[in-house]
């Protein structure tokens, strides 16, 4: 299994021994726990590390769930729902009619409507909730939490307590008191790990198992992922490419990074990892923004801004060479729309020629290219492919002298809210 990287410029000439040493440094620091934020290094040996006996557990309750329930509630924002958002929105199927489980997401905005629409689509189906927050303070997911906790105790009495989880920090947090005076079930986000690398700890994998989907498999990707992008090898290793390339590319003057995929499936892996990357990079005036397109879609809407605006982005595709389904386009008896000059073309094949259309385009039109190329989408691929786009960020934000394991900024708007909405103390 392998995540091949190609960049439009020449890579060769960007492994210089001064990077190289960068390289070999932070790499140290990252494996004897001595770089910049490595108490939150937990992450990087976590899925070789996991038990066998944690992943049942964690299999056992989503087996509970699904046997007791039509709709899994996951409450949460940033780290703590989008990691398991991306899994499960890559690996379902539109249009299918849900025969286990549905897992809905709340608290990741703040919105009345979406919460009294959400109880009453909830009213005449069985629920459970999984309320996650590392902080346990968040005052977004704590606000719904409030809402639907109401609505269980109301519609479940004491039975509530047997359908609400609680994925939280061991020791802190308004939510952890919460659960243990209602003795929710609980599960940890360990303290070494960030809410946006959590999504293979229990954060991520209590609601894709619920969802139906093969948690060992995709840390099974995410194991392999672990042992293959170890070595500090800038010629195989393609998560160490990715971080030069990007830090070539910011240092040229190309601050924005579009991600671009063909695959609606994508988008919330795109999502998924643009926190994971603008949160862990973003700081000290220093960054690369990162931005996400859907193609065809969005060809259509911001590509004349890609190809024509202000010079400041590169581009970097997410491309899968095989496809799990596809049709073939068909010879029209009449050719009356034009297209039997495509027949005999698969869909899939389009969306190749128009990613080699695309890049060429935009290229020429001053947007550095890259891609990221994995072999097809199931839990394996995925679990390694986010694996990848984690190590490859630690190397990144260390690459630009940033922790990238803090988000400082985050506090700002948070307590201006506690300020204008009056919280004791601010
Ligand atoms: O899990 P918590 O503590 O509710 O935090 C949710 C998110 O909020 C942040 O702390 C700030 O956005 C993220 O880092 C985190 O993923």
């Amino acid at each position: 299994m392998n995540i091949n990287v190609n960049y439009s410029g020449d890579y060769s000439q960007l492994v210089t021994p001064e990077v190289k040493n960068r390289l070999n440094a932070i790499h140290e620091g990252i494996h004897t726990k001595s770089a910049a934020g490595a108490d939150f290094l937990g992450w990087v040996d976590w899925p070789g590390n996991m038990s066998n006996e944690f992943l049942q557990d964690i299999q056992n309750t989503a087996e509970q769930v699904r046997s007791t329930s039509d709709v899994l509630v996951v409450i949460g924002i940033g780290g703590s729902y989008l990691g398991s958002k991306a899994v499960i929105e890559a690996l379902s199927t539109p249009f299918e009619t849900k025969e286990g489980l549905e897992v809905i997401f709340a608290g990741q905005m703040v919105s009345g409507e979406y919460l009294k629409q959400l109880m009453s689509y909830l009213d005449g189906k069985e629920v459970s909730l999984n309320v996650i927050s590392k902080s346990g303070k968040t005052t977004e997911p704590a606000l719904a939490f409030r809402f639907l906790q109401q609505y269980m105790e109301k519609r479940y009495g004491e039975q509530a307590t047997s359908r609400i989880i609680v994925t939280t920090d061991e020791e802190k947090g308004a939510l952890l008191s919460l659960a243990i005076e209602k003795g929710y079930k609980r599960y940890v986000v360990p303290n070494d790990i960030g809410g946006r690398y959590s999504v293979f700890t229990a954060v991520g994998l209590l609601p894709i198992a619920a969802a139906g989907y093969d948690i060992a498999k995709l840390m099974g990707g995410a194991t392999k992922a672990q042992e293959e992008f170890n070595l500090v090898d800038p010629t195989t290793n393609s998560a160490i490419q990715y971080a030069i390339i990007r830090k070539h590319l910011y240092d040229a003057g190309y601050p924005v990074e579009i991600m671009a995929t063909f695959d609606e499936k994508l988008r919330y892996i795109q999502e998924w990892w643009k926190q994971l990357f603008g949160e862990s990079e973003g700081k000290e005036g220093k960054g690369i923004f990162p931005a996400s397109v859907v193609y065809s879609t969005d060809l259509h809407s911001l590509g004349q801004y890609i190809q024509d605006g202000k010079r400041m982005l590169f581009e970097t595709f997410l491309t899968v060479e095989k496809a799990n389904d596809d049709l073939t386009v068909f010879e029209a008896e009449n050719d009356g729309d034009e297209l039997n000059y495509l027949s005999g073309l698969t869909l899939h094949e389009f969306n190749h020629a128009c990613h080699e259309a695309t890049a060429s385009a935009h290229l020429d039109g001053g947007v550095p290219q890259v891609s990221l190329t994995i072999e097809q989408i199931d839990e394996e691929h995925i679990g390694h492919l986010l694996y990848f786009y984690m190590i490859s960020c630690a190397y990144s934000a260390y690459l630009l002298d940033i922790n990238p394991f803090d988000q400082p900024g985050v506090e700002d708007y948070k307590n201006n809210i506690f300020k204008i909405l009056k919280k004791p103390g601010y």
